[in-house]
């Protein structure tokens, strides 16, 4: 597949010509990518059960930050998840519950034996989201170390966002070269990774650039920076999405985001490369799961403007999800 990033030198009309050609390889490129996201995503058949399509674990929730779990797995059940079971802190259950009766919640992730609560569930996940309202608490995260630890032993895709970003800064071996992990940070988490990952101050000019050698510095995993543009790299390519979203940037976007790339990722891997026309399975899932979550925001913008918040947002996934996906 012809997707990449193009490097323009020329002047006068030859730069016209080579602008033209560039948006048309663009737009060409943008096409074949909506194509490939069409190719993941599942068959509704009366032929599965349920499960079958997505059980996806979401690893977050503590005191102080209820709503990003929720966020994230409500989200992975909107885009198409059969069952999502989130892993919080003892206090946070109940509240994630309340908000939802589609949720399965399990209060474990502060107790003493949080790795072999929640490995006794991996084996049945196909993807985990480890990060959103984690909190920086040390019990917790030393948890999640092991917990991420044991994902990889088993081969799990694990999209890892907000706190679990925080985490990985302090101990990037705990990711490196894992060829299932995709990174998803905003603006200062990424700065947060570079610093810790790379020596060198990052040129915040070439932000495409930058993700790419991000992605390069942790083994080639797969790297997703947020922001006007998102960039989307393994190492080898960077992608762009640049979907029309709103200029409205309330909390909780980036939660719908990784919730909708666990279900995505879990999808793509399944499908295999013949179905992604060769290119890697994880980027596709990435690109389709940036281009959904501007989709909703822009939707939601249109109908509550100013006021717009993650709940309006999650309330147009499936409109959105069938407007861009859905043939
Ligand atoms: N409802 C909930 O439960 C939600 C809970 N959440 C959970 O909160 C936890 C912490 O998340 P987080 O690290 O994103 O912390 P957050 O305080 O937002 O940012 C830290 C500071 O960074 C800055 N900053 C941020 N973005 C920037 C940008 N693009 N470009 C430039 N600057 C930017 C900004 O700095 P300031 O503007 O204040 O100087 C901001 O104060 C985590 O667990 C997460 O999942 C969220 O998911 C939201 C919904
Ligand atoms: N300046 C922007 N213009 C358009 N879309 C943006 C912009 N910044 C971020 N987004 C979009 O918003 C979504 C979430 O990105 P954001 O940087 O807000 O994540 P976040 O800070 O982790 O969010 P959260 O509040 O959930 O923690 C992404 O899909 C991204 O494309
Ligand atoms: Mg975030």
């Amino acid at each position: 597949m012809g997707v990449r990033c193009v490097a323009i030198r020329a002047c006068g009309g030859v730069l016209q010509r080579a602008l033209s050609l560039h948006t048309a390889h663009a737009t060409k490129d943008m096409e074949n990518l909506f194509q490939l996201v069409r190719n993941i995503v599942p068959a509704l058949t009366s032929k599965k059960h349920k499960g079958q399509d997505g059980r996806i674990g979401i690893v977050g929730g503590c005191q102080e930050y209820t709503g990003a779990p929720y966020f994230a797995g409500i989200s992975a059940l909107k885009v198409g998840a059969d069952l999502t079971h989130v892993f919080c802190a003892r206090e946070a259950a109940p509240v994630i519950k309340s908000y939802s009766p589609e949720l399965i919640v399990h209060p474990v992730l502060d107790s003493s034996n949080a790795v072999e609560e929640v490995e006794k569930w991996l084996p049945r996940l196909h993807a985990l989201v480890v990060g959103p309202g984690l909190g920086r608490d040390d019990l917790l995260l030393n948890n999640v170390r092991g917990i991420l630890e044991s994902t990889k032993a088993r081969d799990i895709p694990v999209v890892i966002d907000a706190d679990g970003l925080w985490l990985v800064a302090q101990q990037p071996a705990l990711i490196h070269s894992y060829h299932k992990a995709i990174l998803t940070p905003n603006h200062v988490e990424f700065s947060r990774l570079w610093e810790a990952v790379l020596s060198s101050p990052m040129d915040s000019n070439d932000l495409k650039g930058s993700t790419l050698k991000l992605s390069q510095a942790l083994g080639n995993i797969t790297v997703v920076q947020k922001g006007e543009q998102d960039l989307i790299s393994n190492g080898q390519q960077v992608l762009v999405c640049n979907q029309e979203g709103s200029s409205r940037r309330c909390g909780g976007q980036g939660d719908l985001l990784s919730g909708s790339l666990g279900v995505m990722v879990h999808w793509a891997l399944r499908a295999g490369p013949e179905k992604t026309n060769g290119s890697s399975p994880l980027l596709v899932a990435a690109w389709g799961a940036c281009t959904l979550t501007r989709e909703c925001n822009r939707q939601a913008f249109q109908k509550y403007g100013r006021s717009t918040t993650t709940t309006d947002m999650i309330t147009e996934v499936g409109t959105a999800f069938s407007r861009l996906f859905t043939t």
